[in-house]
């Protein structure tokens, strides 16, 4: 199986090219787990397929490094989009991709060789019902800067969607034990009938957030595209930042734009493609 590594700072995956390698009757979440194994694989936090759709230009599967399949991949949206201009499979500039959570608009910008830099999304409008989250409370339809008490430690936290649900915690300092001990308690909360992404946020100023992120399915991440959109959301939200703000992340920054006129969320980022190879492992079969 041909595969190429691609990052969106340094949040990593396999991609397939599903037009090549259409990977019919494939135990599909079996082989993200075998792929994403960084001893025994090729390495990533999960496997990206690139499809063909019936619905958009092209179509985007997601699979965390534990074989679930998630809705959306801010950061795997650029790499794809990346993928589909650098590898001629369009010529043009802005396109559609086809996601579980909806259908979103990428412009890839780029450099000098022909090569995309870097890639704006349109991302679609945050979602707050916690029925679209889903999020399972019984005293009001959103959850925004509600108290949320765990492991006996209170914090203001907001949820939504961007395709996919997000737990958003205000926090002081953001601290490395507090996403590895918080995140996996809160990934599986109750609360969260499909399990969360859990962010812990601090505003630093009107245009600047720092962030860490606690991955559903692929464990603490150096990057969430979809959580930086949906931190800087509930960051704007709250009347702490301006409607364009820039996420630090560990991996590098990203630029978030949160639109009065439509309502939509415009991600700003760089794609990186780091090699290509043939996976030689056993390709795992649906029985
Ligand atoms: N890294 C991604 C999000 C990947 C999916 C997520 N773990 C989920 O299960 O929803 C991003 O860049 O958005």
């Amino acid at each position: 199986m041909k595969f190429t590594k691609l990052h969106g700072l340094g949040n990593d995956y396999v991609y397939v090219n599903c037009f090549e390698e259409p990977l019919d009757g494939v135990d599909l979440p079996e082989l993200a787990r075998r792929v994403s194994d960084r001893h025994f694989g090729i390495g990533g936090d999960g496997l990206i397929l690139i499809m063909p759709s019936d619905k958009a230009d092209f179509r985007m599967r997601v699979f965390n490094n534990d074989g679930s399949e998630a809705k959306n991949c801010g950061n795997g949206l650029r790499c794809v989009s990346k993928y589909v201009y650098d590898h001629a499979l369009t010529d043009n500039q802005s396109f559609s991709i086809e996601t579980l959570g909806g259908i979103v608009f990428p412009v890839v910008h780029v450099g000098d060789d022909s090569k995309v830099v870097t890639v704006t999304i349109d991302m679609g409008e945050p979602r707050f019902n916690c029925t679209d989250i889903p999020m399972a409370t019984r005293t009001a339809p959103q959850f925004i800067e509600q108290l949320f008490e765990v492991e006996g430690r209170a914090f203001t936290m907001t949820s939504l969607s961007m395709g996919n649900p997000h737990a958003i915690l205000f926090v002081d300092e953001v601290r490395g034990e507090d996403v590895h001990k918080l995140g996996p308690i809160i990934e599986h909360h109750p609360l969260f009938p499909e399990r969360t992404n859990v962010e812990f946020i601090k505003v630093l100023d009107p245009k600047h957030i720092q962030f860490r992120v606690w991955e559903r399915g692929s464990g603490e991440t150096l990057a969430c595209g979809t959580g930086a959109c949906a931190a800087a959301v509930a960051a704007i939200q709250s009347g702490q930042t301006e409607r364009n703000v820039t996420i630090h992340l560990l991996g590098g920054d990203l630029h978030i734009e949160w639109r009065e006129a439509d309502n939509h969320v415009y991600m700003t980022g760089s794609a990186t493609e780091v090699f290509t190879g043939v996976y030689g492992g056993e390709i795992p079969k649906l029985a």
